[in-house]
């Protein structure tokens, strides 16, 4: 048996064709399947070489540009594992494989980490097979790079339901980069190829032996200690564990793993250049380990003239041009998951974009073509009141990671909310009739919401401007509880904070002896002079319309209703019977919690390391009670408390 055509020049697989029979041969683990091969299959693999070579040729004589100098150009490359030209040479050369990882920290992806899945993006685009890789494994672990402290453990109920959320996010990502590439006029190619992955998959089966003699063999423990990670946590921090310091090496274990099935290089975000670095030294010294694989792998390459380093790039840390790390909206998370933010929130802080961030925003965070977002920032720059580029931008985002009726329909609410004419009567029509009136969209576009914040008047939306109350929530109640009822603040004591700092506003107008009385025509706010006000029925528009905003943006046009119809309805919200915080609220602020104190690490080494030695002897005096405690007050504190 000899093989006579390889689909690997190019996509390096351990699939070809065996000249004796005719079959597709796949090899997994030595043992070989057989599989009959159409006319039909030989002439597609046949046409992908033939486009291959030729957008290899246009790259070489100058008429086309790189990938990688596409990705440059956008500002999606920071710093490279490798050289550049070699680098360069591999992606030109052959349709490697790419991979990037997330570690399932939280329930969902937020904003920052769009940047490096972007960049996988593109190369899915352009004809490499991308993995989108799901660190089911490697987040029970934590990654240490950057962080002074260990990750709190989490239950294990937790971490899967992580990754659950986590794992079909990616899937849903992957195909709407696919939908939105389309749209873009990247039509899908037979060639192209992507996977979601979860490195579970591969590490229940892995023995310590083969983890030890096969990677762990090889890797000196000296430059290990040398990164800055060990070193700061070692100094200053609260010390390492095994497990975290072999972290690089775990991750660098998947690379081997993947780049068996051709996967070359690596994409991460800005911090993860130690680990790439560190993994392609792991891939090499498992490679050498593996004689059989090499011989073949070397057979494979013939007449590949790149060079089969394994190779990667970090992406920029997202930040705002005032160096603000980007993603955090007013202390909260920029998620991704329409449950925790609907498309209309998530629309709504990219138009929140400063007119210094958002060109740099299209060009990392969509597939608008670069003439396409000159043209754009032209005509911002025409009016900049408009905000032309921050709308473009918004609904380009919106439409990638939640589709594009729920970017239509995010768009329609804002233009019409934010219009300078919004009457009264708008209001009243929007939240009596669904409030999507755009017949290409359907409830499957749109994926229902489990929350439980307030919820839509439809069902077809997930969170949006129009919410119903129940009176019984909204009647003589603080004006702080109504806020957290109505999913303007995460708690109501950050709803009073609000209130305290006079960022709250009523849809109304102040009468002859400076009283409040409803609108009825053009739509016009008061602010909240108040701390204690608490008088919103007088406010209310035909008795059941309330109309409150929040900062300059955020928006609720909120219907009461009575409490039998609310609960008939089987809506309910924070505040409602025996809801407390919703999960999505407590996961923010745990979030906010761990990101503060990420943010005061730097400043407070010295103390870090005097709280550790005092904890300790806390311990040994039975205090873990005490640490329960003080977490679970952090939960809810006594004026949170049912009233
Ligand atoms: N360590 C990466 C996630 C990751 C996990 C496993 C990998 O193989 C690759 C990347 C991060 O924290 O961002």
């Amino acid at each position: 048996m000899s093989t006579t055509y390889r689909l690997s020049k190019a996509f390096r697989r351990k699939t070809f064709i065996c000249s004796d029979c005719r079959k597709w041969v796949t090899e997994v683990a030595g043992k070989q399947q057989r599989r009959d091969i159409t006319q039909n299959h030989l002439r597609k693999i046949n046409i992908a070489a033939r486009e291959w070579e030729e957008r290899k040729d246009a790259v070489e004589t100058g008429s086309a540009k790189s990938i990688l100098d596409r990705l440059e150009e956008r500002g999606l490359v920071n710093q490279i594992v490798g050289t550049r030209e070699a680098l360069n040479r591999v992606l030109v050369e052959s349709r490697v494989g790419v991979y990037c990882g997330v570690d399932p920290t939280a329930a969902s992806l937020h904003v920052g980490h769009m940047v490096p899945l972007m960049a996988l993006g593109w190369m899915y685009i352009h004809g490499y097979s991308s993995t989108f890789l799901l660190g089911g494994f490697t987040a029970s672990i934590g990654d240490p790079t950057d962080r002074l402290q260990a990750r709190a453990e989490k239950s294990k109920s937790e971490r899967s339901q992580n990754a659950l959320n986590m794992f079909e996010q990616l899937v849903r990502l992957s195909t709407n980069i696919e939908k939105y590439a389309e749209r873009k006029g990247y039509h899908r190619e037979w060639a192209w190829r992507r996977a979601v992955k979860n490195n579970q998959e591969w590490w229940r089966k892995v023995t310590v032996g083969d983890y030890l003699k096969r990677l762990g063999k090889y890797m000196r423990i000296g430059p290990m200690l040398g990164r800055d990670s060990v070193k700061n946590r070692m100094q200053t921090g609260d010390g390492m564990s095994y497990a975290e310091f072999s972290y690089p090496l775990i991750q660098g274990w998947d690379w081997w793993h993947l780049y068996q099935g051709g996967t070359q290089l690596q994409i991460g975000g800005a911090d993860q250049y130690g680990n790439i670095l560190a993994g392609a030294d792991a891939v090499k010294a498992a490679m050498q380990d593996d004689k059989a694989f090499q011989q073949k792998h070397e057979a494979d390459r013939k007449g590949v003239d790149a060079s089969a380093d394994p190779m990667g790039f970090t992406v920029p840390l997202l930040t705002t041009a005032s160096g603000e790390k980007f993603g955090k909206s007013a202390g909260n998370a920029v998620w991704l998951d329409q449950q925790l933010m609907s498309s209309f929130d998530l629309y709504q802080f990219f138009l929140r974009s400063s007119d210094a961030d958002v060109e740099k925003y299209m060009k990392l965070l969509t597939f608008m073509p670069m003439e396409e977002i000159q043209q754009t920032m032209r005509e911002h720059a025409s009016d900049e009141s408009q905000r032309v580029a921050q709308h473009k931008l918004a609904s380009e985002f919106v439409e990638l990671v939640h589709g594009r009726p729920a970017a239509q329909q995010a768009e329609q609410q804002h233009r019409q909310a934010f219009s300078s004419t919004l009457t009264v009567q708008d209001i009243k029509a929007q939240t009596r009739t669904p409030s999507s009136t755009n017949p290409d969209i359907r409830p499957d576009d749109i994926h229902p919401s489990l929350n439980k914040r307030a919820q839509p008047l439809t069902q077809d939306a997930s969170y949006d401007i129009n919410i119903q109350l129940p009176k019984s929530l909204v009647w003589q109640q603080p004006l702080s509880r109504i806020l957290w009822s109505a999913g303007l603040a995460a708690s109501r004591s950050e709803a009073q904070r609000l209130i305290n700092n006079k960022g709250v506003y009523i849809a109304g107008q102040v009468g002859k002896d400076n009283e409040y009385v409803p609108i009825d025509g053009h739509v016009n706010y008061v602010p909240v002079k108040d701390p204690k006000w608490s008088a919103t029925e007088p406010l209310l528009i035909d008795g059941e319309l309330l109309v409150l905003r929040t900062g300059k943006w955020k928006k609720k046009f909120i219907r009461i209703v009575p409490d039998e119809e609310y609960e008939a309805k089987g809506l309910t919200c924070p505040g409602w019977k025996e809801e407390t915080e919703s999960p999505a609220d407590a996961m923010v602020k745990a979030d906010l919690a761990g990101e503060e104190s990420y943010r005061q690490e730097g400043q407070e080494k010295a103390k870090i390391s005097e709280q550790r030695r005092r904890q300790n002897s806390t311990k040994r005096f039975g205090g873990f009670g005490q640490v329960t405690g003080a977490r679970m007050g952090h939960r809810r504190g006594p004026q949170e408390r049912a009233v």
